[in-house]
């Protein structure tokens, strides 16, 4: 086990504890998303990882070494550990490139210029590298400060929110590179999000947390599938639930269904259809049927009313 957490209790205030007995472990070379709603944790719990504060009990275990908090240890973060908060703590005056390689050793000062070029294109910062950090915006700082970290190719990298500046078609191709430079790197990989569809594809592993509890920790397919609770079905997005009447009214086995998961069908249950938009890659509708509003996905408009079945 890379990293293992045991026991753990910590509050940020007397009144509020937010982990109490949370137990934790992650394998090595794995990508795992850690997820939940705004509020719930995510932040502390990599600042309690990388060694930023101090936690009341338990303990934190990395590659076999019992980790210290910063009362124990006044350089946070192990050797092996780098994390990229939301605050990116780059040097001002120094250009980007400057920035990317400032923990790469100065021996080989060509092999260096070529991993900060090979870094940069990760990031997709290449044209950026003679700026400063001031005249980037802050999802091209935080680029930077990625890059940064992944230059001492560290066991574990650590990143908070990291997609969250960054507009979608950045995202897409930041993501794909980003991804496969650790999987190549052999370089484990915790990611919190609040987004998790969007990464869904390169996940081993999807953590996730309710008000400081651990709620479910399983592959993103079963995750996905068989997601523990309501809460956790929607953060994969758009999600129709069902209380436990209305799973038995509706003779349903399960308690949520995400919108393609209702089909049209000539032996469904009568709904009646209240709009159909175009969406992009679908159209979205809301019927109602048996008296509850829910949405669905077609690929066609819908127009009339409808049956529908649960798939
Ligand atoms: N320094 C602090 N002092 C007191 N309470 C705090 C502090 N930092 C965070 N909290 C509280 O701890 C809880 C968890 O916050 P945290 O920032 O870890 O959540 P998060 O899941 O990362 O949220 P977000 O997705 O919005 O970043 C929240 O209720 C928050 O208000």
């Amino acid at each position: 086990m890379l990293l293992e957490i045991n026991n753990l209790y910590f509050s940020h205030t007397k009144d509020k504890p937010l982990f109490q007995n949370l137990n934790l472990g992650f394998e090595e070379g794995r990508i795992i998303a850690l997820a939940g709603e705004s509020g719930c944790g995510k932040s502390t719990l990599l600042n309690l990882i990388y060694g930023l504060l101090d936690w009341e009990s338990g303990e934190i275990i990395f590659n076999g070494t019992r980790l210290l908090g910063p009362k124990g240890n006044l350089v946070p973060g192990e050797a092996e550990m780098k994390l990229v908060a939301q605050n990116f703590d780059l040097m001002p005056y120094a250009t980007v490139a400057e920035n990317v390689g400032k923990f790469i050793s100065n021996i080989n000062l060509a092999q260096k210029k070529e991993t900060v070029l090979e870094l940069l294109e990760v990031v997709g910062l290449q044209e950026f590298a003679g700026v400063l950090p001031k005249y980037l915006s802050g999802g091209q700082q935080q680029r930077v400060a990625i890059a940064r970290a992944l230059s001492v190719l560290p066991k574990l990298l650590v990143l908070d929110e990291p997609f969250s500046n960054l507009d979608f078609s950045r995202k897409i191709e930041l993501r794909e590179r980003l991804f496969r430079y650790v999987k190549q790197h052999q370089i484990s990989l915790i990611i919190s999000t609040h987004e998790l569809q969007e990464i869904m594809p390169w996940l081993d592993q999807i953590v996730i947390l309710q008000d400081g509890r651990l709620i479910q920790n399983e592959s993103p397919e079963e995750t996905y599938k068989r997601p523990y609770n309501s809460y956790v079905a929607k953060l994969f997005g758009e999600v129709n639930i069902f209380s436990e009447e209305e799973a038995a009214d509706f003779q349903l086995p399960k308690f949520s269904y995400y919108p393609k998961e209702i089909k049209i069908s000539d032996h469904g249950t009568e709904a009646e259809l209240l709009e159909s938009r175009f969406a992009g890659n679908h159209y979205w509708n809301k019927v109602r049927v048996k008296n509850k509003e829910l949405i669905m996905y077609t690929d066609e408009k819908v127009e009339g009313n409808i049956k529908v079945s649960f798939e």
